[in-house]
């Protein structure tokens, strides 16, 4: 790779934290990420999983490490604080959607969604951010939705949440980017991964879903490669604060 590249997107000599590293969307960054020179720390709940995913990261020549950790308990959100060691991306991936109807959602399901998709976030930024404020160099980024920005499909807690995700982003930004670092939501469209299920489950819905993308197809982990190892390194150096869409073109109506 030219050198001049090397500068702008080479992640050697970072140390990146990815939760719900072990699948979907959060694989894939982690996987981008470590082959862009990162060492990589997997944070997800189920053991098996996480050293799968591992050894996939590993035979790219990844340096990986894997905490199991439930997100949704803040004593496990603090041991993950404690065991992680230093941080330089931290990536904000885990997440959990409970698909009701808004009358029907339960206050345990908001809560639950709320403590995995935004609290998780919140209390691991708190621990990061003013680390990497310190050292003078960091990137947090956070994995909101298109339910960051509009509501879409029987998913009140979840459209709730991811909101408040690109609002903590801000805020995040806001107080550390003056030390140098940057804080960004990516917007995926629809993707093809576990957390969909219910919704590919339904028959027609890839297909509608797919002409609600200008580029005509649904998303794939792959698809956020580039995205983050753009906002992970150097080349994203000026953009903070913000929501990149990485969705195809995805229009609600
Ligand atoms: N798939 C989509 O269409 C889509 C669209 C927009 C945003 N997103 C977001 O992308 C992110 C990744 O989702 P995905 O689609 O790759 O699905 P996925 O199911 O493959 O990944 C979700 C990950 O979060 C982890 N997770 C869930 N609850 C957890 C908990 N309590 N503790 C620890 N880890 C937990 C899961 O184990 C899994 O690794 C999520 O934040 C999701 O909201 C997905
Ligand atoms: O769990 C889900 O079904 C997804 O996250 C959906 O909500 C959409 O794919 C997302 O909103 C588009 O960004």
């Amino acid at each position: 790779m030219p050198h001049y590249l090397q500068e702008l997107f080479s992640l050697h000599g970072r140390r990146a934290l990815v939760t719900g590293g072990s699948s979907g969307i959060g694989h894939a960054i982690a996987e981008a990420l470590g082959r862009a020179g990162a060492d990589v720390v997997l944070v997800a709940r189920r053991p098996a999983e996480l050293d799968q995913a591992a050894g996939h990261l590993r035979s790219h020549g990844v340096t990986t490490t894997c905490i199991s950790a439930d997100l949704a308990d803040r004593d496990d959100v603090q041991r993950v604080c404690d065991t992680a060691g230093d941080i330089d991306i931290l990536v904000n991936n885990a997440g959990n959607n409970i698909r009701k109807p808004m009358a029907e959602l339960t206050t345990d399901d908001y809560e639950l969604t709320l403590a995995v998709n935004l609290t998780a976030p919140y209390l691991l930024g708190q621990h990061y951010g003013p680390r990497m404020a310190a050292r003078g160099w960091g990137r947090i980024i956070n994995i909101g939705s298109q339910q960051s920005v509009s509501a879409f499909g029987d998913s009140g807690a979840y459209g709730a949440a991811k909101a408040g995700l690109a609002g903590l982003t801000r805020s995040q930004a806001e107080a550390w980017s003056p030390s140098g670092v940057c804080v960004n939501t990516i917007i995926p469209g629809f993707v093809l991964t576990p957390l969909t299920a219910p919704a590919q489950a339904v028959p027609g819905r890839i297909e509608a879903l797919a002409a609600r993308h200008m580029l005509g197809r649904n998303g794939v982990p792959a698809d956020f490669a580039g995205a983050a190892v753009f906002l992970a390194g150097d080349a994203s150096a000026f953009v903070t604060g913000q929501m990149l869409f990485v969705d195809g073109g995805f229009f609600v109506h």
